[in-house]
């Protein structure tokens, strides 16, 4: 593994279209060692783009992205990672053990076939054609031949679409004990809780910028608002003409309120509903935090052709 504290990936204000479809605008991003780092963003928002781009597969128009310091294009640097894409297109007739053997072979000290099977939960699948197995089986394999050259830098696009929650938590867990080893990560996912279980840090991006970046809790802290739940008499139409309430609805018996002033707001339910009961506060998780990033972003930053 790496002794460097230089960040592994990085892009540099990097510019990139398709035509005249802007896919990212200025982007500054960085892979530290021994971290997982997720890159989350609606669709469109150039996630697959930034990868393609720090794994040599496009060029930026503009800005530099660099791979263990050098051009990604470079072999040294291209031994030092594995790679998970959205789709993955592998020979159907190779076994999932000539495949992953195949793939160990490009690397200078790979993981043992049976170490690979196990961390991707592909042990009872080896002698089975690649081109027969089931959609999840097939991630879990591509997955397999992503951590089997032992990299420093593992690119995973959406690993754990279409798997069934014990693979994905297999997968989670393999992660985990890459990081735990010194590797780092570069994850994409949609699935925010997916993020919140195993990122360092986390950078969001949309329309081609990165709008935050920082820590789950960094992240979350960036939007103020809390939910409160509870049993009450209150009218939620009569509720969102309150100061600092944002959205109040019925939930079936209970109100439930957003609020970017939950002090204030909750001082007044309880002061006019002494029967009021039930009563639950929580902070907005990052699902929330994210839809709000996204929601208020600048004027002149959705996915626009360029003039
Ligand atoms: N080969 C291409 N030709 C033209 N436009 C493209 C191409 N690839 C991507 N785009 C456009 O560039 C923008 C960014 O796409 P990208 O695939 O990087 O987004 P993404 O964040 O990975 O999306 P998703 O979450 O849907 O995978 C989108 O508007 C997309 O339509």
């Amino acid at each position: 593994m790496t002794q460097t504290s230089l960040p592994l990936a990085r892009l540099r204000a990097v510019h990139k279209r398709y035509g005249n479809r802007v896919a990212l605008a200025g982007v500054d991003l960085s892979v530290p060692a021994s971290q997982v780092l997720a890159l989350l963003g609606p669709n469109g928002a150039g996630k697959s783009t930034a990868i393609s781009l720090l794994l040599g597969l496009l060029e930026p128009d503009a800005g530099r992205a660099e791979l263990f310091g050098q051009n990604p294009g470079q072999l040294g640097a291209r031994q030092r990672i594995g790679v998970m894409l959205q789709s993955a297109s592998l020979p159907a007739t190779l076994k999932v053990r000539e495949l992953i053997d195949l793939t160990r072979s490009y690397y200078p000290a790979p993981h043992s076939l049976d170490a690979c099977a196990d961390m991707a939960g592909v042990a009872d699948l080896l002698d089975r054609r690649y081109g027969r197995l089931s959609g999840g089986q097939q991630r879990r394999v591509q997955f397999a031949l992503a951590m089997c050259g032992r990299p420093d830098l593992l690119f995973l696009d959406e690993p754990t679409t279409g798997l069934d929650i014990d693979a994905r938590r297999a997968i989670w867990a393999a992660v985990r004990a890459h990081v735990a080893g010194g590797g780092a990560v570069l994850l994409t996912t949609h699935y925010l809780e997916e993020a919140e279980a195993l990122a360092d840090r986390v950078a969001v991006l949309d329309a081609g910028r990165i709008l935050a970046e920082g820590s789950v809790a960094d992240i979350c802290a960036r939007i103020g608002q809390r939910r409160i739940r509870c049993l009450s008499a209150q009218v939620p139409e009569a509720l969102t003409r309150w100061p600092g309430v944002i959205e109040a609805r019925r939930d079936g018996p209970r109100i439930e309120i957003i609020t970017d002033a939950a002090e204030a707001v909750l001082r007044r339910l309880l002061a006019e509903d002494a029967a009021l009961s039930e009563l639950e506060v929580e902070r907005a998780g990052l699902a929330e935090a994210f839809l709000q990033l996204t929601a208020d972003k600048p004027a002149g930053t959705s996915i626009r052709e360029a003039a």
